[in-house]
């Protein structure tokens, strides 16, 4: 005879949810989201978020994979979400991801689907890591920076050339001026 304790927290049968069922807790009072296929139930986390509470209640009961991802949140933010995970999207709603799974799998409890299990492939395809999309933004700004710099250099450039050319009228009328006062007197 076998005997010992059943941690029943490891041993939770794998939850899954439909994305209409998730749609339903989309209050302050009842928040969920999905990220990455993974669901969160955020209430509690809501109010501590650094980010605000507001863009967590626009993204409450829809999936907010995106929106998670648009801002670029840090390796803490992926490890914050481990607690409040509850279940799993059904597996006929998933989609597959090319970047980030990883992460969220290896911090959050994984379910193993059977293996004629269908999974819809939606392809995001986005970049690869949030590091690359944070580079990504440095050198679309970079690249906008030098484009500023050049219209900088540029209209100073006009600017030169225009005070060069009136202080020439300038001095092209002046003498115009006294090379007639001379002839005239
Ligand atoms: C429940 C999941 C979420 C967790 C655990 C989380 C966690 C965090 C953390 C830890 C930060 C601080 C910066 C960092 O370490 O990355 C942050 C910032 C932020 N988060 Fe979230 N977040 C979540 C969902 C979202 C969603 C769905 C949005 C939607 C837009 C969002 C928008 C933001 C914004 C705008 C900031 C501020 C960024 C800044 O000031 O640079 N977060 N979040």
């Amino acid at each position: 005879m076998i005997t010992g304790v059943i941690n029943t927290e490891k041993f939770r049968p794998p939850q899954f949810y439909s994305l209409e069922q998730v749609n339903h807790h989309n209050s302050p009072e009842d928040l969920w989201m999905i990220i990455y296929n993974k669901i969160y139930d955020i209430t509690e986390f809501a109010q501590h978020h650094p980010g605000g509470v507001e863009v967590l209640f626009d993204c409450g009961g829809i999936d907010a994979t995106e929106a998670f991802d648009d801002v670029s949140h840090s390796d803490d933010a992926f490890k914050m979400l481990a607690p409040y995970f509850i279940g799993d999207l059904i597996p006929q709603e998933q989609k597959i991801y090319k970047h980030n799974h990883n992460r969220i799998i290896k911090d959050s409890p994984t379910v193993i689907y059977p293996k004629d299990t269908k999974i819809e492939k939606v392809i995001i395809t986005t970049v690869n890591t949030t590091s690359n999309l944070k580079i990504k933004r440095k050198k679309k700004k970079n690249s906008s920076n030098s484009s500023n710099n050049k219209v900088e250099k540029l209209t100073i450039l006009i600017l030169v050339i225009l005070v060069i050319f009136s202080l020439a009228l300038y001095i092209g009328v002046q003498k115009l001026k006294w090379s007639y006062h001379f002839h005239s007197s």
